[in-house]
């Protein structure tokens, strides 16, 4: 956005009068300007402590809303399987683990929300619904282990997956529901992941999404709506899901979204709105499978069944090595050999600079408070952009790739379900034994 006009412009007063998004933009870099300055001016050691990542602060932070959860509620809140996701998946990406009265409490607490004829509630006894089926899918993934997963009932979700599909190729986000891009994604994602998607629930998605994606070349929550971070995420991860990614106008896609990138380093999530640590990662996200694609695409099945000391060769040896090159497992474990499409350093750079707060935990933005949602969408960008110039999901990123210290590192996801890569490899392999349904 351009800077504010001088008083010396011969503009008319009312060509200066700036809009509402103007004044909130320039007092928003003003305050990024303000925290890069400070950066600017002190010596490197400092430099590298105000780039640290507090991980003690933030677990902390984490743990406490663990234990909040379980001491203190209302039976109206309607989203505390997203908050087990969110508190959960960050514990995971810092490599930690929480306490096993925690875990259980959540496994058990998730249980109860899981409703008699297929998927989960916002709460017990309350009416299942996709985007807390999402979450608490994921959390249980990520707490991994025999009893987390088998708490699922596949055959039930697959049921209400079943119950939400509509004619059109969407799915309604629960009976009588609103049908948009993020209830396809969460519908395929789980059943992507829990290995029970079929034909049934593919049909039509692919036309659903094309609908939505809009003249930008990003892609709104339905037909006719303006593009979006949140939804063009959903959009693409459905899409390479499906196995249907290409008939996406990936150009424009590519072009709208490397352009949300502001002046700060974060993303904003649509054109002229403020940038927001939580699109580091729907956008940071896309971008990466926008990357790992042209590496699919780029990429041979000789000249990658030739390279035999990859990690990934193993582990294809003994479990996916009967899997086409279009799976979602193969499309993550496929090398990539193309730069990220976005300024990594200086994603991170925003994430941890003026997203993280000093107590534990991120916020949108300077002035802003901290909390648990955007805690782990920031923390999930950072991973992402951690890893952006490594050849391989999970390889450690060379130290010129990760901003601050080695102790910043955090653990690689799978983007196409934000779910830890190695929490994620043990759904697989644990999924794919399951008896079909
Ligand atoms: C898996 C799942 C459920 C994904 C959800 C994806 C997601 C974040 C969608 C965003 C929804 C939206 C239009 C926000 C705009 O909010 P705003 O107007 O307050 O923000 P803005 O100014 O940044 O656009
Ligand atoms: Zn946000």
């Amino acid at each position: 956005m351009e800077a504010p006009p001088s008083s010396s412009s011969s503009s008319s007063a009312s060509e200066l009068k700036p809009t509402i998004t103007q004044e909130e933009q320039w007092t928003l870099e003003a305050q990024v300007n303000h925290l890069y300055r400070l950066f600017d001016s002190i010596p490197p050691n400092s430099q590298s402590a105000m780039l640290e990542l507090h991980r003690d602060s933030i677990m902390e932070y984490l743990v406490k809303g663990l234990r909040h959860l379980s001491s203190s509620f209302s039976v109206l809140d309607a989203n505390r399987p997203w908050i087990c996701y969110w508190i959960f998946h960050s514990i995971a990406l810092l490599g930690e683990s929480a306490d096993f009265d925690l875990e259980h409490n959540a496994i058990d607490f998730l249980s109860r929300c899981q409703d008699h004829q297929g998927g989960y509630g916002g709460g017990p006894g309350q009416m299942p619904h996709l985007a807390t089926t999402y979450a608490a899918v994921n959390t249980l993934i990520t707490i991994g282990g025999h009893k987390s997963l088998a708490s699922i009932n596949r055959g039930k979700i697959y049921s209400f997956l079943r119950r939400m599909k509509q004619t059109s190729g969407g799915f309604t986000m629960h009976d009588g529901g609103e049908v948009d891009v993020r209830a396809c994604y969460t519908a395929i994602s789980v059943a992507s992941v829990l290995h029970i998607l079929d034909e049934e629930l593919v049909e039509g998605v692919g036309n659903y999404i094309l609908s939505c994606q809009t003249y930008e070349g990003g892609i709104a929550g339905e037909p006719g709506s303006e593009a979006h971070g949140g939804y063009t995420f959903c959009g693409l991860a459905t899409m390479i899901l499906i196995n249907e990614v290409n008939r996406l106008d990936l150009a424009s896609l590519t072009d709208w979204l490397v352009f949300r990138q502001g002046v700060e380093g974060g993303f904003q999530g649509r054109t002229n709105k403020l940038v927001d640590g939580c699109y580091s990662f729907w956008q940071g996200g896309a971008a990466v499978l926008i990357q790992r694609l042209h590496a699919n695409t780029d990429s041979t099945s000789s000249e990658l069944s030739d390279d035999e000391d990859s990690p990934d060769d193993e582990e294809g040896e003994h479990s996916d090595n009967e899997e086409s090159s279009s799976t979602p497992i193969t499309f993550i474990r496929r090398h990539t050999k193309t730069e990220p499409l976005f300024q990594s350093q200086a994603l991170q750079k925003y994430i941890l600079l003026c997203s993280q707060v000093l107590e534990g935990g991120f916020r949108d933005k300077p002035g802003k408070p901290r909390d648990h949602y955007h805690t782990c969408y920031c923390l999930s960008g950072l991973a992402v952009a951690q890893y952006s110039w490594s050849k391989d999901a999970d390889s450690a990123p060379l130290p010129g790739s990760l901003l601050g210290p080695y102790s910043n590192l955090l653990e690689p996801v799978n983007p196409l379900h934000n779910i830890v890569l190695e929490q994620y490899n043990e759904a697989h392999e644990y999924y794919s034994n399951a008896p079909t349904l």
